[in-house]
């Protein structure tokens, strides 16, 4: 690990402490004698003020010559907005938000405060995570913020677990506590007093908190340096104790390149992972009150594509107690928010695919996008977001799925399909065009079943998962939803055999509309097309050959049953 040591100090809260516990002049001047020796260790380094105009000179006349102190040395300090009346951001609108940060803004034009380094820290965090995005909004289009903190990601405990993330362009770093709240006014607040306060940074959890995490943002609070002074006594005692006992280097970087440094040094946190918000008691509590995690689904139909998932979603949308997400104006019923760009786009933009359940023990949400299945992100996307969550996948001989696809390819024109043979295209090596390789991953990709399978045994337990014989699917449709209604323990039954039948003119088995009429999919869904060639047929067998074993094997550990169209390829084998 290097032995580099980034350190940044937030002072929340300037101007909002009560009357009685603000700074004075001396405090700021013992500011500024503080920071002159955190500078001589780290250079350029300064404490970074987090201002709420509304509360200036809201003390005792002391205590309104201390904010007056600290806008006479504005240019020795860093300044960020924390809220024109420390308002908490999930409990505002845009419009509010933005009013807000709009006040603040003008208190510092007013001051000629230098609000100059694109960082900004939400009071008690609320609205950064989880992410109200309102705030982020606001924050762009007022102060054109580009870097934030907290420590609530993914949660407040373990510290040494908190990681950073980028939303919208904000890149959001992990926080560290040193021990200092608002409440922490005299040494004998700290715990037990001030052996405890000395103890937390001589060797304690101040000092190994340092030792442990290249990256330190500290959230202090004014009170802290006003009164006994409890931050400048702890962070010079730190930063001395770190000097005589380690090697490491110190250093002190403006927040914007805090952030740019933080990220090459851990690129694989760019990507958020999302958490179900009502999971954390501490984040229900900083979250918008008027959101709820009743809309999220509590199974999902996750593909492979061309195996019957459209046919699956029409018929689990018959039944009264389960409501599919509403349609997308883009991929229609399939959301695809685990996998792909969307998932970037947060949480309130999933959730606004779902209605509100009336009665959420009665109504079972779902969705089902095809293309869950075999994206390498998704099973530990799903599990963060949504760990109760059954999940349900269709599998069929792997080489129909591939020739599916490529006919589904040339019925939308796909120029590559059409003008390359599906062998070309299962065959084509590196040398091929990029447009037939890539094709030829799709055909292929999907039907590795168990490697997939393997994925997402990796994240939830065997009896959350529910696999379908998708040639049952198609032949035998209402013995599948009696099944999977079991197994997702739905009430009230729903007896798809009086809403079910074969319809000969599409040879597949469609929705009862009346005595003489049926509703069937489209002509996209159980298209006409001439038979795989032999050539294909046998490189599809011996590609998916150890595949296909693993597969049976896992089938059977899971007792599963293993589907007919497995039996016969694996007894064709032998
Ligand atoms: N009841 C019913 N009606 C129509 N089609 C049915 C049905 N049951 C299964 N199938 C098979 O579903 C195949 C399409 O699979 P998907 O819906 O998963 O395709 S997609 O990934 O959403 O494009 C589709 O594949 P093709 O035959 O290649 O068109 C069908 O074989």
């Amino acid at each position: 690990m290097t032995l580099d040591r980034y350190i940044q100090i937030d002072i929340d809260d300037i101007f909002v402490g009560k009357e009685g516990v603000r700074v004075k002049v001396e405090d700021v001047q013992a500011m500024l004698t503080t920071q002159q020796y955190l500078q001589s260790v780290m250079e350029g380094f300064r404490f970074n003020l987090g201002f709420s105009g509304h509360f200036y000179l809201h003390g005792s006349p002391e205590e309104d010559a201390g904010d007056k102190k600290l806008i006479e040395y504005k240019h020795h300090f860093w300044w960020f907005g924390h809220m024109f009346a420390h308002e908490q951001a999930h409990k505002l609108d845009l419009k509010q938000l933005e009013a807000t940060m709009q006040a603040n803004k003008k208190f510092a034009q007013d001051y000629s405060i230098p609000v100059d380094q694109q960082y900004a820290v939400a009071p008690h965090h609320s609205g950064v995570y989880p992410v109200h995005e309102e705030l982020y909004t606001a924050w762009r289009d007022v102060w054109d913020v580009k870097v934030t903190s907290t420590e609530e990601y993914p949660s407040l405990y373990p510290f040494w677990r908190r990681r950073g993330f980028i939303h919208r362009g904000i890149m959001v770093l992990p926080r560290q506590t040193c021990g200092l709240f608002t409440h922490t006014v005299f040494a004998s607040d700290f715990r037990s007093g001030l052996p405890d306060l000395e103890d937390n940074f001589k060797g304690g959890e101040l000092f190994l908190t340092i030792v442990d995490t290249p990256f330190n943002i500290f959230m202090t609070h004014m009170n802290n340096y006003g009164n006994d002074r409890l931050a400048l006594y702890s962070f010079e005692g730190v930063v001395k104790f770190l000097k005589c006992w380690t090697n490491l280097r110190l250093l002190s970087v403006p927040p914007l390149k805090l952030g740019i440094n933080y990220f090459n040094m851990f690129p694989e946190e760019k990507d958020p992972i999302w958490q179900n918000p009502c999971d954390y008691k501490r984040h229900i509590a900083i979250w918008s009150a008027n959101k709820s995690c009743e809309r999220l689904p509590k199974f999902l139909v996750v593909g492979p594509q061309k195996t019957g998932t459209t046919a699956l979603y029409s018929f689990l949308s018959m039944h009264p107690a389960i409501t599919s997400n509403i349609n997308s104006p883009t991929t229609f019923e399939e959301v695809q928010f685990f996998n792909g760009n969307n998932y970037y786009k947060g949480l309130d933009w999933y959730m606004e695919f779902f209605p509100q359940p009336s009665n959420s023990s009665f109504t079972y949400l779902f969705e089902k996008s095809a293309t869950y299945f075999d994206n390498e992100n998704v099973p530990q996307r799903v599990f963060s977001l949504i760990p109760k969550a059954k999940i349900i996948c269709i599998l069929i001989d792997p080489a129909k799925r591939a020739y599916s696809w490529y006919q589904h390819m040339r019925a939308h024109n796909d120029p590559t399909a059409l003008n390359y043979s599906f062998n070309t295209v299962l065959t084509a090596d590196e040398q091929m065009p990029r447009q037939v390789r890539e094709l030829r991953n799709r055909c292929l990709e999907p039907g590795m079943y168990y490697q997939h399978l393997m994925r997402w045994l990796d994240y939830f337990p065997a009896r959350q998962l529910f696999i379908i014989d998708g040639e049952q699917l198609r032949n035998d449709p209402i013995h599948v939803m009696h099944k999977l209604q079991q197994f997702i323990h739905i009430q009230p039954y729903f007896d798809y055999s009086q809403h079910l039948r074969y319809d000969p003119h599409k040879g597949f088995f469609c929705q009862v509309l009346n005595d003489s009429r049926n509703k069937c999919l489209g002509r996209g869904k159980g298209r006409v097309y001439d038979p795989m060639d032999e050539a294909s047929a046998s490189y599809l067998r011996h590609f998916y050959r150890k595949q296909n074993i693993n597969l049976s094997k896992l089938l059977n550990k899971l007792n599963t049953p293993v589907p007919t169209w497995l039996q016969d390829m694996l007894r064709d084998e032998d």
